[in-house]
């Protein structure tokens, strides 16, 4: 990335940015709606300035920005991690700028079903299905002494457009990631997962809330407003596997 991205998100999003119409010639409709939206968004520009692989960089930076959930040092599990933007920033985050060698050293791992490019500072395991017990098998040998300190869920399930069932499926991907965590993520540890409202938004807000201290709701600046996204962020984890409860 040419500059951190924490300063970017310093200056935004008061920036606005215009864009010629000759790409728009030739489409219509839907698609020209589409692409209106997507050629103005600012979160859009500003990834490709800085290069981030995704505009999805500045929902975490938000809540990064906002909760202070990476820090240097710490070991973060990034689900769904495809094209890598959140673990550009995880990596960032977790790794002290400068040379001193004493500077605490994070280490970043991101999962996914599809393919990922190479990222400096994080490993990949891809293509991978997290729901998978061989998955979760070579999750646990990757992270360093087996567990994370975080982790980050931005997974969503290829729509179906049939609004209630991709709900269903955003929630059990999300209930298994839960279903994990006694056995990957640190006492104490974070949790931050995307997910569309719906009904059985209860049914993970009532886990999180009995295995976590803290349950917050969060709409980062770049999660569409339209969109029924929104984030679930959890901290202090009460359990832990083996590290008593
Ligand atoms: C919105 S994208 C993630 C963007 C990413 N956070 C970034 O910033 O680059 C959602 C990703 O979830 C992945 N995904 C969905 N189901 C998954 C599963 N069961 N296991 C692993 N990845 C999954 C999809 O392949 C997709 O790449």
């Amino acid at each position: 990335m040419a500059r951190s991205l924490k300063l970017v998100w310093a200056s935004f999003p008061r920036q606005r940015f215009h864009t010629g119409g000759s790409c728009l010639k030739g489409r219509t409709g839907a698609e020209h709606l589409w692409l209106v939206r997507h050629l103005r968004d600012p979160f859009v520009k500003a990834a490709k300035v800085e290069s981030c692989r995704c505009r999805s960089a500045f929902k975490l930076l938000e809540v990064n920005e906002r909760y202070r959930i990476l820090r240097p040092g710490l070991r973060v599990l990034d689900c769904g991690a495809a094209p890598g933007a959140w673990s550009q920033v995880a990596v960032q985050s977790v790794n002290a700028a400068g040379t001193d060698p004493r500077a605490p050293v994070g280490f970043v791992l991101g999962v996914d079903l599809l393919h990922i490019l190479p990222l400096e500072g994080a490993t990949f395991l891809c293509p991978a299905d997290v729901t998978d017990p061989r998955t979760f098998q070579r999750i646990r040998e990757l992270l360093p002494a087996g567990r994370a300190d975080v982790i980050l869920s931005d997974m969503a399930p290829n729509a179906t457009g049939i609004r209630g069932l991709d709900h269903d499926r955003l929630i059990s991907l999300c209930l298994s990631l839960l279903d994990m965590a006694p056995e990957v993520l640190h006492r104490g540890g974070t949790f931050l997962c995307k997910t569309w409202a719906g009904s059985q938004s209860h049914r993970l807000q009532r886990r999180l809330t009995e295995e976590f201290q803290k349950t917050r709701t969060v709409k980062p600046e770049a999660s569409r407003k339209e969109s029924s996204e929104v984030y679930l962020l959890a901290t202090q984890y009460r359990r832990g596997k083996g590290e008593g409860l």
